[in-house]
């Protein structure tokens, strides 16, 4: 759990100002996962600090302190899904709502950014290294829980997220009206369930008719659909960086991805080819990605919001980048080690 030093560390020192961690700090070229461990809750305090949270809400520091070393510890540490993810999750929707003056504009409420912070620090709360199908294939506990439902591990996460809400003197938001906390509640639950990318594909035509017709901030349907877009953006963020830095994070996630891979061949079943160290070719696999999924996400964001174009030209260069190293490997040569040369 977390000591009453660790606590005090993080509550005594005053909290500086975001661009004290890096000049860059509040730029979208900043890759957060360059920070020092040590560095990130602090830098969480002081981006929430900076958005005028703890003002806007009378947030107790103490207990705002004592929930965020409570949830980095609520991470386990797999290649990708672990705290460092959520830090940099957090870090890209401080940027959007910073940068973009989403709340200063009347796009967003402030509950809505406070959501979107917190859920982001939350959104994979003890996460395994694996998918939602796997938990279902493999017959975890989380699926006897909750594939009922659907989004497994989300469902998972936002149960985490609660716990330590609930967990005595780590409730930071005691001081939030009845109606406020039930309302951070509710946005809390849908953007952490909308952070399954299953979801986000039941959502990107409506995404793309808001973009078409404009937002229209009275319409609480508009509203619901950008919090989940932002959340995906931020979800997704680590491929709008430079290109030495967003190969890396793919990296990570196939690592992950291989490791569940041969979990499913030692249960005997059939992995997917991107999950499969023996048949996935990952540039050909980036490439649909970026399409299907990623590029839509940014390309959206843009077009509501001309100051997000740089995340967005800047995913464009990583897929031009991909395509490149596809030409290169072609398909996997036969006396190509593993489909993770592409990295070396
Ligand atoms: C770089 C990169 N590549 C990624 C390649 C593939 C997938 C992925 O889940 N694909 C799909 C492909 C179809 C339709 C849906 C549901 C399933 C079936 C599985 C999505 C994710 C990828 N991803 C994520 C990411 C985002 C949210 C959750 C987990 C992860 Cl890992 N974050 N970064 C990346
Ligand atoms: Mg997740």
């Amino acid at each position: 759990l977390v000591t009453k030093e660790e606590v005090d560390r993080l509550v005594q020192v005053d909290v500086p100002p975001p661009s004290h961690f890096h000049r860059d700090f509040n730029s979208f070229r900043y890759f957060p996962r360059q920070l020092p461990d040590p560095c990130t809750s602090p830098a969480i305090l002081s981006m929430v600090e900076s958005l005028g949270m703890i003002t806007k809400f009378r947030l107790s520091r103490e207990s705002l302190a004592r929930f965020t070393l409570m949830v980095r510890k609520g991470y386990r540490d797999p290649p990708y899904h672990n705290w460092l993810h959520a830090f940099s999750v957090t870090h890209f929707a401080f940027l959007l709502l910073q940068n973009l003056q989403l709340v200063e504009r009347g796009v967003l409420t402030s509950l809505e950014a406070l959501a979107l912070i917190v859920s982001s620090m939350c959104h994979d709360l003890d996460h395994r290294g694996t998918t939602n199908s796997f938990q279902v294939a493999s017959n975890s506990v989380l699926a006897s829980l909750y594939s009922s439902e659907g989004s497994v591990m989300e469902r998972h996460h936002l149960a985490q997220a609660m716990c330590i809400l609930n967990t005595d003197d780590c409730n930071f938001l005691e001081n939030l009206s009845r109606e406020e906390y039930t309302k951070f509640l509710d946005l809390m639950r849908e953007i952490i369930l909308a952070t399954d990318l299953a979801h986000h594909l039941r959502i990107l035509s409506e995404l793309r008719q808001v973009a078409e017709e404009g937002y229209d901030s009275a319409n609480p349907r508009h509203h619901d659909l950008l919090i989940c877009l932002l959340m995906t953006a931020a979800d997704l963020s680590d491929q709008t960086k430079d290109w030495h830095s967003s190969k890396h994070v793919a990296e990570l996630i196939y690592k992950e991805f291989f490791t569940q891979g041969d979990l499913e061949k030692a249960m005997g079943n059939m992995p997917l080819e991107m999950m499969d160290r023996e048949k996935a070719f990952i540039p050909e696999l980036q490439l649909q990605f970026l399409d299907d999924v990623a590029i839509p996400v940014y390309e959206i964001v843009a077009k509501l919001f001309p100051e997000a174009d740089e995340p967005y030209s800047s995913i464009k260069a990583n897929r031009r980048n991909w395509s490149r190293l596809r030409d290169v490997y072609k398909r996997r040569k036969p006396e190509s080690t593993s489909s993770l040369e592409v990295f070396e």
